[in-house]
């Protein structure tokens, strides 16, 4: 598996996506400046890891969206690559146009930091083959725009094409407003793309890769990537 980890300003969790992938047995990633206009040639999966880019200012993600290399990843999300875009990569993601939707302002206008239940809606993508069907985790958040939201045609759309890859939930995996920490639509923490190419997630999995984090609920995913590509 050939991945790059891209680097916006106000990037912060790239160290844990480059551990997380070593842990899971993975190749060391290459990491990518966002002035660069071009990937690495080979590349098999590029990373938007979570972060502050640009300090969060006019919207999260909105000025890191509009970066030279995000031209390269739509051309290589285009071409059928894997993109995986964790919390402000999430956002990025949805500012680009790469996953529709938008993540806005939380409920409770506060910045959530703890684990939050989290259940796996799908198997079928690439990055949740190693998970059971509706396996339960409890994976941390960390931010203060994760409320997922979307015109009703769009979210009948993901729905109704599989695209919810996980929901929150408590930890008997009821899902429901109670279990809802930032009040997102549908209780969804993370979509993919409609050829399940591009996921994005607000739960931080890198976080969650060995016994010292806490647990080992996030490793599956970056195990499902490294058996999808291997
Ligand atoms: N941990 C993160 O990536 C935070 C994302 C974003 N800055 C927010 O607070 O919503």
């Amino acid at each position: 598996m050939h991945a790059a980890i891209l680097l916006f300003p106000g990037t912060n969790r790239e160290r844990d996506m480059a551990r997380a992938l070593e842990v899971a047995g993975a190749p060391a990633p290459v990491f990518v400046w966002h002035r660069e206009t071009t990937l690495p040639a080979g590349l098999d999966l590029v990373i938007l890891p979570g972060g502050f880019s640009y300090g969060d200012y006019l919207r999260s993600g909105a000025m890191a969206a509009r970066s030279p290399i995000l031209e390269a990843v739509r051309r290589f999300a285009d071409q059928g690559g894997m993109v995986l875009g964790v919390c402000n990569g999430f956002q990025i993601l949805t500012e680009a146009g790469l996953l529709p939707g938008a993540l806005m302002r939380n409920r409770d206008l506060r910045f959530i930091c703890r684990c939050v239940g989290l259940r796996v809606e799908r198997t079928d993508t690439p990055f949740t083959t190693r998970y059971a069907a509706g396996a339960v985790l409890s994976v941390p958040v960390a931010h203060h725009d994760g409320n997922y939201t979307a015109d009703d045609d769009t979210l009948a759309r993901l729905e109704g094409e599989g695209r919810v890859a996980f929901r929150y939930c408590d930890a008997a995996g009821v899902v429901s407003d109670a279990t809802n920490p930032n009040g997102s639509r549908g209780n969804i923490a993370g979509i993919v793309s409609e050829n399940r190419r591009v996921l994005g997630m607000m739960p931080h999995p890198e976080n969650l890769v060995e016994p010292a984090l806490g647990g080992i609920d996030g490793r599956p995913l970056f195990e499902s990537l490294l058996e999808a590509l291997p």
